[in-house]
């Protein structure tokens, strides 16, 4: 097995912007400041080290003026490639603006907005490969078509990224030759360890197109279990949310790893000391236990409908500090299937769907939950007996879960969260779900916040927090002027 080491990443100072509405924070990097990545210094073997990229952006004749600001996207491959869609501005995405009217419409006039980091932030990469060893095409595909095109130095990847795909062009690894032989069209998953740690390590799985997983740049489906380890370390860690976490490209990653971590930073000041929180769509759990670390949860149930992701959950618990006193959990199931079943007892409920949003059934629950919590007091319903449990997709979600119980022994709960945490990467399913969720007056709107997990494109990640009941901005009726109308549904009440 081969085990390249690539450089470390610049360190990184914070400024802050303040516009009328929102505030932006900007995490300016030594990358940033010049203006385009360094190339990446691999250790081993010197003699693969990468050309400056300077060159090529001076010389680059598609530039615009306006891409001369420093946060311009400034790549050579911005007309070819399909992976970004805006070339200037990357600190601010065209749909900030929307986002800051949305949530001042909805009573949150302190949207802030961190831009992160702008170049190099992608971490995580799946690319296509074409042609062969020595006439190589490793990259995206060209707007609109399947035809791969090169993507040497491109702005959006980590450059240990690049790095590692010139060395794999250059034919330097001993399994190259394979990869464009047998492993022919395939997808290659690239992983680089981004922060902390001084080395990186580079990690490089093949992908088999034939799954179909598809969309390059957001793959936020689940992988099938066909990848091959080809060379690199096996195991894969990054230190994110203050843990370590296991990442095999089967289970799902986030690609912008700084960019997370400033969110789950974020996400630990909503969430008091010794909750109970439940992390729906929790592919391998590293919010809930993120959180079971930071904020000393007594209890976290993580839910993920992927069973690949289970390994990494594993893997990860047991790296988390033994001071941890939590009754943790993960637990292989739909959300969509009960989903009130996966937050009784809990305080904080946190959710991190897929581009398209919320089940629908989760929606109904969360807009319903105030009767639903009526009846848990009489406990008529089915989702809260939970000890002569008889349901079979339940019992199934049992079996493929891990358990880890608390030392300490917890009292039984039967309440639901108080507070939803929701946490999107599709702008245009959130403001529907979010919308659903207000409209019902069981939740209001406290607090949100955007962050730049995407630059180059027109998507953001938003974190936003929800209360229970219907919040001071919906007024009440004033008494005398009821209409006839009224009093009669008062009545029936
Ligand atoms: C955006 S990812 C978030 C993963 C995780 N929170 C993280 O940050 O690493 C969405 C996750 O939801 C999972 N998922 C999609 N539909 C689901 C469902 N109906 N029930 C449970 N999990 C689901 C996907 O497999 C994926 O792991």
């Amino acid at each position: 097995m081969s085990v390249f080491f690539l450089s470390a990443p610049p360190s990184i100072s914070t400024v802050t912007h303040r516009s009328t509405a929102t505030t932006i924070t900007t995490r300016f990097s030594s990358l940033q400041t010049l203006p385009q990545p360094l190339p990446p210094q691999p250790l081993v073997p010197t003699s693969l080290s990468q050309p400056s990229s300077s060159n090529i952006l001076l010389t680059n004749p598609k530039a615009s003026p306006a891409s001369s600001s420093g946060c311009s996207l400034n790549c050579p491959h911005f007309d070819s490639c399909s992976g970004c869609t805006h070339e200037d501005n990357l600190h601010r995405p065209v749909i900030l603006h929307e986002a800051t009217m949305f949530f001042k419409k909805h009573g949150v006039s302190d949207f802030t907005f961190d831009t992160c980091r702008l170049w190099g932030w992608r971490c995580r990469a799946k690319l296509a490969i074409r042609g062969s060893s020595t006439d190589p095409l490793i990259g995206l595909y060209e707007e609109g078509t399947h035809n791969v095109v090169n993507i040497p130095d491109c702005k959006a990847h980590h450059p240990s990224i690049n790095a590692a795909v010139e060395l794999l062009r250059k034919g330097v690894f001993e399994n190259s030759e394979l990869i464009f032989t047998e492993m022919h069209k395939v997808l290659m998953m690239m992983q680089v360890l981004s922060l902390f740690s001084g080395i990186k390590i580079l990690h490089i799985d093949p992908y088999d197109e034939d799954e179909r997983t598809g969309y390059l740049r957001y793959v936020q489906v689940i992988f099938g279990n066909r990848w091959r380890h080809i060379l690199g370390e096996r195991d894969f860690w990054e230190h994110v949310g203050g843990i370590d976490v296991y990442l095999p490209p089967s289970s799902f990653g986030q690609a912008n790893t700084r960019a997370f971590d400033s969110l789950l930073q974020k996400l630990h000041k909503y969430v008091p000391v010794g909750s109970s929180v439940t992390d729906l769509y929790a592919g391998a759990g590293v919010i809930g236990l993120s959180l079971a670390s930071a904020r000393k949860c007594r209890k976290g149930i993580c839910v993920e409908i992927n069973k690949e992701s289970k390994l990494a959950f594993e893997k990860t618990i047991e790296r988390l500090p033994s001071s941890i006193d939590s009754s943790i959990s993960w637990h292989h199931a739909d959300t969509s299937i009960e989903p009130l079943s996966w937050l009784v007892g809990s305080d904080i409920l946190v959710v991190d769907p897929p581009r398209k949003g919320l089940d629908p059934s989760l929606i109904g629950a969360l807009r319903d939950i105030k009767s639903a919590e009526r009846k848990a007091m009489t406990l008529e319903s089915p989702i809260f007996k939970t000890k002569d449990e008889k349901r079979p997709w339940i019992l199934r979600a049992r079996e493929n879960s891990i358990q880890i119980p608390s030392r300490t022994l917890q009292e039984e709960n039967l309440s639901l969260p108080q507070t939803l945490i929701y946490i999107s990467c599709g702008w245009e399913s959130f403001k529907e779900n979010c919308v659903a969720l207000l409209s019902s007056n069981a939740w209001h709107l406290t607090k949100a916040h955007g962050f730049n997990f995407f630059p180059g494109t027109q998507s953001i990640e938003i974190l936003a927090v929800f209360k229970r009941g219907p919040g001071a901005s919906v007024k009440k009726k004033k008494p005398g002027k009821r209409k006839k109308n009224d009093k009669l549904s008062f009545k029936g009440q």
